[in-house]
């Protein structure tokens, strides 16, 4: 499913969460959507599954309106966080529940991820953990099989085990069933490997749409005798230096010459999506 938002806005009273955002996304990939807190994800998720109506802008689905819009919204999954989305009965009524919204519902599917978790199908969800209720969402947004799936940190208090189950089903599933995926997340390090576009807000706008090897290539750690490496970063962009006795390693963003590196005796290496991310919306956290 392709996305197009335009000039979006979303406020809550005098609150506002995103102010002129556009974005187009061709759809059967999945995409990292980061940013910090509060910088507006949620916002933005809500308004793309129609659970929210924009108060400026437009937000379309295959070119179509999204809000009050239930042909188009039953092909679109949002999953919230801790299983928020499931609130009733069992877990056995939840899925019933998902089968009688959702027209690509996978019962069989749906069953092999409710044993691969280990849930019990007949426990009322509220009395499960937080970890076994965001489980519960992963199920329902996965085997939903919806054209436009997003899953806004569907794994709060899902343990490490649990949470690689998730990225692994997630990846069999879309490579067996493409489809547009948009997973937002903190865990950057965790799940960077399953982007293939990256799309970073922050305050409300949009600050990076992606690919995510051309995000990562942007990123390039410098090291060498700390004399060499200075003067080689002293016009670039450098994010950050580390300093061990004569040897410095400088973070830099931006294109650079590798081989023009190589030649200053400097060694260069990749740095993870989590140092641009930190770099792009501002530095880390006072
Ligand atoms: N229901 C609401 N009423 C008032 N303000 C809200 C409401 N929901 C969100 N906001 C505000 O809108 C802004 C964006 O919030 P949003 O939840 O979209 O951010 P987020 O990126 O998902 O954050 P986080 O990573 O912390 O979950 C924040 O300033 C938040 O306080």
């Amino acid at each position: 499913m392709r996305i197009d938002v335009e000039n979006l806005r979303v406020s809550y009273g005098e609150v506002t969460a995103i102010e002129g955002l556009s974005l187009a996304l061709d759809g059967g990939k999945i995409y990292g959507l980061l940013g910090r807190n509060g910088a507006g994800k949620t916002s933005l998720l809500s308004v793309l599954a129609g659970f929210r109506r924009q108060s400026g802008g437009s937000a379309l689905a295959d070119g179509r309106p999204i809000f009050e819009n239930t042909a188009t919204t039953r092909e679109i999954s949002l999953i919230r966080d801790a299983g928020e989305t499931i609130d009733l009965g069992t877990v056995e009524d939840a899925l019933y529940f998902a089968e009688d919204l959702r027209p690509r519902w996978d019962a069989a599917y749906a069953k092999e991820l409710i044993d691969l978790f280990e849930l019990d199908p007949k426990k009322n969800v509220k009395t499960m953990s937080k970890g076994q209720r965001s489980a519960v969402g992963v199920v329902v947004g996965l085997a939903s099989r919806a054209p436009l799936t997003m899953f806004d940190e569907s794994y709060l208090g899902m343990d490490a085990p649990s949470r690689q189950a998730f990225y692994d089903a997630l990846l069999a599933d879309f490579m067996a069933h493409p489809r547009t995926m948009i997973l937002s997340t903190h865990l950057i390090e965790e799940v960077s490997a399953l982007f293939e576009e990256v799309v970073i807000i922050d305050r409300g706008r949009l600050v990076v749409h992606s690919p995510a090897d051309e995000l990562v290539s942007m990123g390039t750690s410098v090291t060498g005798p700390t004399e060499q490496v200075e003067s080689f970063t002293r016009d670039l962009t450098v994010l950050g230096t580390k300093k061990l006795g004569p040897t410095s390693s400088a973070m830099v963003y931006g294109r650079l010459d590798h081989a023009e590196a190589r030649r200053a005796g400097l060694e260069t290496g990749p740095i993870a999506m989590q140092e641009l991310f930190i770099h792009l919306t501002g530095g880390p956290a006072s």
